[in-house]
């Protein structure tokens, strides 16, 4: 058991969180609500989670060097990747030498499920391949050629990917012929790794997607009620808690959702992300850590996923999980360049059962999620309509 209550001593238990946005601040928040020593690390600085840690570091997280090098600096216990783009072989390597020495930072879950997640073809063939479920048919791409012979194969509509991505960045929904070459060209250009290899999907025409939300703790592995979600450009927009489901779906979800996180192993929350139509399921992918459109869990469980990540690794108890009612997240994106200034937050809060969290992201370059607002109801409809009329309420403007 690790000794928990007293950060900045001898005693103190060190959690090195690598990437430090809002759902890491999250985790840190939780983790140091238990007395734990909390460093955070990413690409910039003064990052959410940051703001809220013990000390931060900034680095080149795909840089395995560097990555080494603040390892072996902070000594932490547990090593708790926060987004994908980390060089996880140093992770590997690093948790092999551990294992040699029988001294042990921890990585969550382990550094295998973080180095197969970071890549769309790790996990993909992992599921599909080995454990055989059922996901998209894909191809997987390096040319343009190959891409081409692709999507002539899967036909249209189809999606790709970069293999190397999140939150739908360089990712395309190719409806028509017109639109082979600049989805081809962006999925070029928005991967996080540069140009490279890419994942061509058949389009799955669901009635709606789900986020299963699935710990492993010390005492065995426990579900979340459904989350609802409702994706644009590839990325969040509105989540909530619970989605209705058949009882069969419900059961296909959390079997392939045990199989695949039983294969990750480790203890944590991971985001199961299915798409469902009628009784039939299909694995999408899956983050072995908080999944942004559980944020809706901040208000909609007892203990939301954060606190869920934060036991689970800790290596606490989970005797259970209250849901606590219908709930809707909205995220509130910016656009633009500069430091973003909130205005109508008082609008945003005046109804009852609201809530808000501004991550406290220091700039926007482009386009960036910069908060989420939070709603509960008698229903998911009016929980939804409260959360998207607090985040309408509330503008961004970018200063320089
Ligand atoms: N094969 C598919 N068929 C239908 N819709 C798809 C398919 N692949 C992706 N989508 C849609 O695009 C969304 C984003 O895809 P995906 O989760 O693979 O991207 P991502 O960049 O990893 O996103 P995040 O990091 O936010 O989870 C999905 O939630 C879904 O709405
Ligand atoms: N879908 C993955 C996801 O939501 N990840 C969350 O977004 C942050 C990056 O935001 P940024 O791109 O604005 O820096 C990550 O650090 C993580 O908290
Ligand atoms: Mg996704």
């Amino acid at each position: 058991m690790l000794s928990l209550g007293t950060p900045l001593s001898p005693q103190a238990t060190r959690v090195l969180l690598l990437g430090s946005g809002e759902l890491g601040k999250e985790v840190a928040i939780e983790l140091q609500r238990f007395g734990v020593e909390v460093i955070a690390a990413d690409r910039y600085a003064n990052a959410p989670a940051m703001q809220v840690a013990h000390r931060s570091h900034v680095l080149d997280m795909l840089d395995g060097a560097a990555i080494r090098a603040l390892i072996e600096l902070e000594k932490p216990h547990l090593i708790v990747p926060e987004i994908e783009a980390i060089h996880t072989e140093t992770l590997v390597q690093l948790e092999r030498e551990f294992a040699e020495q029988g001294s042990a930072p921890r990585v969550i879950p382990t550094a295998r499920a973080a180095r197969l997640t970071m890549d769309r073809e790790g996990i993909r063939r992992l599921v599909a391949e080995t454990l055989q479920l059922p996901t998209s048919p894909y191809r997987f791409v390096d040319t343009h050629e190959e891409y081409r012979a692709a999507v002539a194969e899967l036909g249209l509509p189809c999606v790709v990917k970069p293999v190397m991505s999140s939150s739908g960045k360089g990712q395309s929904l190719v409806r028509t012929q017109d639109d082979v070459d600049a989805a081809w060209d962006y999925a070029q250009k928005g991967g996080r790794a540069g140009a490279g290899r890419a994942i061509v999907e058949g389009f799955i025409d669901f009635d709606y997607e789900i986020t299963l939300l699935t710990v492993r703790h010390h005492d065995g592995t426990s579900f979340c009620e459904p989350i609802g979600h409702l994706q644009r450009d590839g990325d969040y927009r509105e989540s909530w808690q619970p989605q209705p489901m058949s009882t069969r779906a419900l059961a296909l979800a959390q079997g392939i959702a045990r199989q695949v996180s039983d294969e990750l192993g480790g203890w944590g929350v991971f985001g199961m992300e299915f798409f469902i139509k009628g009784d039939e399921v299909w694995f999408s992918e899956v983050s072995p850590r908080p999944h942004d459109t559980g944020l809706v869990t901040l208000v909609s469980q007892d203990l939301s996923e954060f606190a869920l990540h934060a036991r689970a690794i800790l290596g606490l108890p989970i005797p259970r999980i209250h849901q606590l009612g219908a709930s809707a997240s909205c995220a509130l994106l910016a656009h633009g360049h500069g430091v973003p200034v909130f205005a109508g937050l008082e609008a945003a809060l005046h109804a009852p059962d609201t809530a808000l969290r501004l991550f406290g992201k220091p700039r926007v370059e482009g386009h960036r999620r910069v908060g989420v607002t939070l709603a509960k109801a008698d229903d998911v409809e009016q929980a939804r309509a409260i959360a998207r009329e607090a985040a309408a309420a509330i503008s961004i403007e970018l200063r320089d």
